[in-house]
């Protein structure tokens, strides 16, 4: 009977609308996803390792929303203060994941592209947080099923694979694994909805969509320069002429960050070693041991102000 209730209840939780969202790492990603929750309503909490690095973050969105503001309130620049202010209130910041998702109906990881660091961080956080809280993955590359299984609620946890820059970035590619209900998958395309998204369904394959299609791409191409067939410059240029991609390859690399481009790339080889769209770069792998991780630490394969 108990259980009845009890699922009665998650039941009726689950369906109601997305109000309050924890967003785990405040990086590139969720300092991205908090700025746009923020914008629409939401009530949100971002969560990183240090009061120094929350306060880059918060700076971050900053000017991103002036960034938006300059353009939506063109005519009315009092507006887009106001509006500025509105969103910056609805975002809160703390070190104590544990703490803030007590109240909260879905938490959103964006931290380091690890499997067992994001284990441990939902594996906790499943004991904290309450029974009808959704947990979702921001992940590029790892698999929702494996993420999950640190927790007791692979029904209420899903992929919600957002695109960068958040703010501008139009696609949502939402993530059903085998465990994810239909409720929970239902409530994070309406949450997608909710932040202006379009989102897409997903089955929880490697890169799902997306990535499955670009990360190939962008290996490619720093292959085709490793063999000394072309210069970064030329590739880029080539990619944004020839085939009207709005960055070339080796600026969206840095603009991802190439830590995070080799954290992919090292867990789909170790998984799936023979396969040659997924053999390591030497050049990549140069540029992260030297800490040239991209725009994020102003150098990568090009120079940053
Ligand atoms: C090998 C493995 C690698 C795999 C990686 C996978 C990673 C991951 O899982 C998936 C991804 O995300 S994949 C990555 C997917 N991402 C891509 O593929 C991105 C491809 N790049 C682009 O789409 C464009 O270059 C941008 C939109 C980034 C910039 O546009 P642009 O024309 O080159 O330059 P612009 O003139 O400066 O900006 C134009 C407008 O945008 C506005 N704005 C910009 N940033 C903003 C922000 N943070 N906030 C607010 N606003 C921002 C700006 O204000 C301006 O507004 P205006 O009203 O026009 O003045
Ligand atoms: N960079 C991209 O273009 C992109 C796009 C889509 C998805 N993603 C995915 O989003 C995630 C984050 O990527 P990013 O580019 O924002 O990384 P990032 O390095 O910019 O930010 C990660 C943040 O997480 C914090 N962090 C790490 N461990 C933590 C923990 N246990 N608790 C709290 N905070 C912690 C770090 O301090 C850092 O601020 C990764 O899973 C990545 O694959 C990245």
């Amino acid at each position: 009977m108990a259980f009845v209730t009890r699922q009665f209840i998650r039941s009726l939780s689950s369906s109601a609308a997305i109000k309050h969202v924890t967003i785990i790492g405040g990086g590139l990603m969720g300092a991205g996803i908090a700025q746009v929750a923020a914008s629409t309503g939401h009530s949100v909490v971002l969560v990183d390792t240090s009061e120094d690095i929350l306060k880059k973050s918060a700076k971050g969105i900053e000017s991103s929303l002036k960034r938006v503001a300059k353009k939506k309130f063109a005519e009315k620049p009092e507006d887009g203060e106001a509006f500025i202010q509105k969103v910056l209130k609805n975002i809160s910041t703390s070190t104590d994941a544990a703490s803030v998702v007590q109240g909260t109906d879905l938490v959103v990881d964006a931290i380091v592209e690890n499997l067992k660091v994001k284990q441990d961080l939902f594996g906790a956080l499943d004991k904290a947080a309450p029974e009808h809280t959704i947990f979702a993955s921001n992940t590029s590359s790892l698999s929702i099923a494996d993420i999950a299984s640190s927790t007791a609620r692979l029904d209420r946890f899903g992929g919600l694979h957002f695109f960068n820059p958040v703010p501008m970035m139009k696609l949502v590619e939402v993530i059903k694994a085998p465990g994810t209900s239909q409720q929970t998958f239902d409530a994070l395309l309406e949450f997608s909805k909710a932040l202006g998204k379009h989102p897409v369904s997903c089955k929880d394959t490697p890169g799902f969509i997306v990535n499955r299609l670009l990360v190939p791409y962008m290996l490619e191409a720093v292959r085709l320069h490793e063999r000394g067939h072309g210069s970064k410059e030329d590739i880029d240029v080539a990619m944004k002429l020839g085939a009207g991609y709005p960055m070339g390859p080796f600026e969206l690399l840095d603009y991802v960050g190439l830590d995070t481009s080799k954290f992919i790339i090292d867990g789909w080889h170790e998984k799936d070693p023979d396969n040659p769209l997924f053999a390591p770069s030497p050049l990549l792998n140069k540029l992260v041991a030297e800490g040239k991780l991209g725009k994020k630490t102003g150098e990568g394969f090009y120079k940053h102000k």
